[in-house]
């Protein structure tokens, strides 16, 4: 199906993936993976859904952090439980008040950061107090937790001992890498601090010491690093953080690993745990991690589709789905759109068809590992591209505030064919803050994907309209 410019346009955004820099991109073994999830039937002529589908936690986890420059914006309250509600709640508004050093102080303005986030507001005051305090903290990606406690990191080590005192793990090797530029960046003016990362591969000579200050790694490795291999003293860590505890007990093994790293750690060490989400499950985790804990969450902001016009279409195939498109691209003028398919074949497909219709498509799925993904999204951001055709991949995580318009090529269903609401209106909904208004239309080709679409409808007691596709008039005044 390539055509030149479509080949042309594969070839640029690969190389913007591996311009990324940084991270390694790896060849991914989708085919055998695909091989043994074989049995899936969709609507598109046994094709499979997009691997990816399967939620992957540490992959969205570091998508979000690839794609993201900035702050998360919230109009939500932050909620503090002390663990002495005695006490007085000290939350501070300005990184003045913290007392840092002054080597941090100017890493922190040098990041770019004027005044603390929501969730640093309370967290910092806690986290630096003496005695240390222990912290479990929940809040979105996006909110400022990474730099919270990595500037708690900075804040407690004493450079003058050459030993690791500040002990941090995270579910994946690039998460830790990933954490470890932040931690190089806060510290870039407090340069006899030092890091070292315990991650695979990462050998060093039997008997050895470590000297640096701070430790970051993978529950596996710190675990053996501490009591395997002992290049780690866990008695002298005063620091504990365990960073993506709801990504860390979405892998085996992850979860009693880390509270055996925790059982070595002495009793007056510092422990800080924190998570994107608050289920049960992390809830316990937290709790058998982090004794005596203060808390903190900060609620999501909700979505809605309040400002958002739906629309649906209704054709009999693919060739038809492609042709209603068209003429919407011909009827409205679109800044940019996200178009959404169920499997990488129709999007691959859609992407080719629309690329010979002459516009610039980016396309996005699941064999592409998670820093091409970036590049591709980070392209799209910066409008290098109109389109961007996906399969379910991306549909979670990203924030393309720019876009208006999303096109529903096949509806979001679970992997049992029902109906996925969540997912609906995560991909169209929108903040009732950043409260733009939204275009979203539906392609419906079946009586299946009818039934589909009016399940939606009634999940969200919001009126879908049909829209007629060869009625240019009745396009244009969607527009409006
Ligand atoms: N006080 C601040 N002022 C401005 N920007 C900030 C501040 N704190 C953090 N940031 C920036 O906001 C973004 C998100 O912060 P951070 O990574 O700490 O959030 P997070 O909650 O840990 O999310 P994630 O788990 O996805 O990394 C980063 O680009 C970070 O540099």
């Amino acid at each position: 199906m390539a055509t030149d410019s479509w080949a042309l346009a594969v070839d640029e955004q690969e190389a913007a993936a591996e311009s990324l820099g940084g991270l390694q991109i790896k060849e991914k073994d989708e085919t055998s993976k695909a091989e043994a999830n074989g049995t899936a039937k969709t609507e598109d002529d046994g094709d499979k859904p997009d691997e990816d589908d399967k939620e992957d936690k540490a992959a969205q986890s570091l998508l979000n952090k690839l794609i993201r420059s900035n702050l998360v914006n919230t109009t939500n309250q932050v909620e503090v439980l002390q663990r002495d509600p005695n006490s007085p709640l000290y939350s501070v508004k300005s990184f003045e008040e913290l007392r840092l050093k002054p080597q941090l102080l100017q890493g922190v303005y040098a990041m770019g950061f004027n005044r603390p986030s929501k969730i640093q507001e309370n967290a910092l005051p806690m986290m630096l107090a003496e005695p240390p305090q222990n912290l479990i903290a929940q809040s979105q990606s996006g909110t400022g937790k990474t730099a919270a406690f990595v500037l708690a990191m900075l804040s407690h080590v004493d450079p003058a001992h050459k030993w690791p005192q500040c002990l941090c793990v995270s579910p994946t090797y690039e998460l830790a890498l990933q954490t470890g530029k932040v931690i190089e960046q806060m510290g870039k003016f407090y340069p006899e601090v030092k890091l070292a990362y315990a991650i695979r591969g990462n050998k060093l000579e039997r008997g050895m010491k470590i000297q640096e200050q701070i430790v970051i790694g993978t529950p596996g490795t710190v675990l053996d690093w501490c009591l395997k291999l002992k290049f780690i003293d866990p008695k002298k860590i005063k620091v504990f953080v365990l960073d993506e505890a709801d990504v860390m007990i979405a892998t085996q093994g992850h979860q009693d690993q880390s509270i055996r790293i925790q059982r070595m750690l002495p009793k007056d060490c510092q422990m800080l745990l924190f998570s994107a989400t608050f289920e049960d499950s992390v809830w316990r985790f937290a709790q058998r991690i982090v004794p005596d804990p203060n808390i903190i969450k900060l609620k999501r902001e909700e979505e809605t589709l309040d400002t958002i016009k739906q629309y649906y279409v209704l054709c009999n195939n693919k060739e038809e789905k492609f042709t209603a498109l068209c003429n919407i691209y011909g009827a409205i003028t679109i800044a940019q759109a996200m178009i959404f398919c169920h499997t990488r074949k129709t999007a691959g497909w859609l992407a080719g068809e629309l690329s010979r219709e002459g516009h610039q498509v980016a396309l996005l799925s699941g064999e592409m590992v998670v820093e091409q993904r970036a590049a591709v999204i980070e392209r799209f951001r910066e409008g290098k591209e109109k389109v961007l055709v996906t399969t379910n991949v991306c549909a979670r995580g990203i924030d393309v505030e720019q876009v208006s318009v999303v096109i529903n090529f096949d509806l979001p269903v679970d992997k049992d064919g029902n109906p996925d609401n969540e997912t609906y209106l995560h991909r169209i909904g929108r903040t009732g803050r950043f409260g733009k208004r939204g275009l979203a239309i539906n392609m419906v080709d079946s009586k299946h994907s009818m039934n589909i679409l009016n399940r939606i409808q009634e999940h969200f007691n919001k009126k879908i309209e049909k829209l007629d596709t060869d009625d240019l008039d009745e396009i244009e005044k969607i527009a409006n």
